[in-house]
């Protein structure tokens, strides 16, 4: 399918957020899915449509590779009938950078569009909501429960690394707008991925997530990251301060061997490892190693789909081995992750070739007057139950913030 640039009279003065705003409104009372995301860096977000829900329903991870189709991928943490994985295609693109344009891949959208950019949109849109119900939160005592299994777990080696997680629910504030929510996280965290994607069944995502799952960038480099480890960012710690215990270097070297592993079963030995460094991820600090590959100078045209396919879910949402930390995660867990620690992000959008994935963390999912909050901690054998209670804590208000401080329509 072709996308072409149109250029289309806008009625009204060059404001590019109130074009998101009149682009969303029509695809979201059209029935259609929508991703809005900013790249870390960037200084303006892109919003991708497309024609139908049913043109997005996905089996395989995307092909990371240029003849491939243009699309936004949006995948659960597992495969499910509740959560189905999505590639959004790019039917229509419209881009902060240029105003002016719009994208589309057909006529007929072209026509279907076309009224609607006339409309003045409300201020309050209809976001598409999930069908699945509200998942199980846990008290702290339930996560504290659920932590300690996890130690069990480890000290009987039955895994080497789990990593829990929980949802918390939060009442929305009065007139809570998630455009404005998605600029504040796009102002908050300049180095995030920042995201809002509404698709019918899926539910409204928002999030602000710092971990790169696969990445294959213009000038042919494969990328990906161990993140792992946590601790604040205050006054006195800071990436240059910051010290680690002996379980979080162990946890994040897990991590790292589980990238190894995956270049070693594809027999890939010419990768970079840089780290593990400190890095920061808006008000928390992680450990982090670096892996590229230079596609240019090694025969596996198809490294970035292979890896892809191996790394999700990484041990750093799951655990070690993956099978036996999933079977725990799935007996002991007790809710519904759905596309929390699944990823999500464009592919041969910006470019033929060019792919930016990222692990679905630092997110909620909007309901009709509450979102849902999402948030795990990697257990080793040493994890002490209130401190990873509070870890998770920490790292809820990153993306927590836009319940805290939006309560009116911008
Ligand atoms: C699981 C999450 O984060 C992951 C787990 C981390 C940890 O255990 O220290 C750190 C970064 C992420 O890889 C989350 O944010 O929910």
């Amino acid at each position: 399918m072709q996308t072409y640039p149109v250029t289309l009279p806008w009625p009204d003065v060059a404001d590019t957020t109130r074009r998101i705003r009149q682009l969303c409104a029509w695809a979201l009372s059209s029935g259609r899915p929508l991703a809005l995301w900013r790249a870390p860096g960037a200084e303006t977000p892109t919003l991708l449509i497309s024609r139908s829900v049913e043109a997005a329903y996905a089996g395989l991870p995307p092909a990371l590779d240029p003849g491939a189709p243009a699309g936004f991928a949006f995948f659960p943490f597992r495969d499910s009938d509740h959560n189905p994985a999505l590639f959004l295609p790019a039917d229509l693109l419209y881009s902060a950078q240029e105003p002016e344009v719009l994208r589309l891949s057909s006529d007929q959208l072209r026509e279907a569009v076309e009224p609607a950019l006339a409309a003045s949109p409300s201020p309050t849109l209809p976001w598409h909501q999930s069908r699945q119900p509200a998942p199980a939160t846990a008290t702290k005592a339930a996560y504290e429960a659920l932590v300690l299994k996890g130690v069990d777990a480890i000290r009987s080696a039955a895994v080497q690394k789990v990593v829990s997680s929980r949802a918390l629910c939060r009442p929305l504030p009065a007139g809570f707008d998630p455009l404005a929510a998605f600029d504040m996280l796009c102002r908050k965290y300049p180095t995030a991925f920042v995201s809002l994607v509404s698709a019918p069944g899926a539910g409204t995502w928002l999030g602000a997530t710092p971990e790169v799952l696969a990445e294959v960038t213009a000038d042919g480099r494969f990328r990906t990251m161990a993140l792992a480890g946590t601790q604040p960012l205050t006054p006195d710690v800071t990436p240059l301060t910051a010290i680690w215990r002996q379980k979080e270097i162990e946890e994040q070297a897990l991590v790292a061997r589980y990238i190894v592993s995956c270049f070693k079963q594809l027999r890939l030995r010419e990768y970079e490892e840089t780290g593990p460094r400190t890095a920061v991820a808006g008000d928390l600090l992680h450990l982090r190693t670096d892996f590229e590959v230079n596609l240019q100078q090694v025969p596996f045209p198809s490294l970035g789909t292979d890896m892809l396919r191996l790394l999700h879910p990484t041990s750093a949402v799951g655990g070690m081995p993956k099978a036996e930390a999933l079977a725990f995660l799935q007996e002991h867990e007790g809710y519904d992750r759905a596309y929390y620690s699944g990823f999500l992000g464009p592919v041969n959008v910006e470019a033929p070739g060019v792919a930016r994935l990222f692990v679905n963390l630092r997110c909620l999912q909007l309901r009709p007057d509450e979102a849902i909050l999402y948030a795990g901690t990697g257990l080793t054998a040493d994890s002490d139950p209130a401190r990873e209670w509070r870890e998770t804590e920490l790292k809820l208000q990153t993306v927590g913030t836009v319940l805290n401080q939006l309560t009116v329509n911008s």
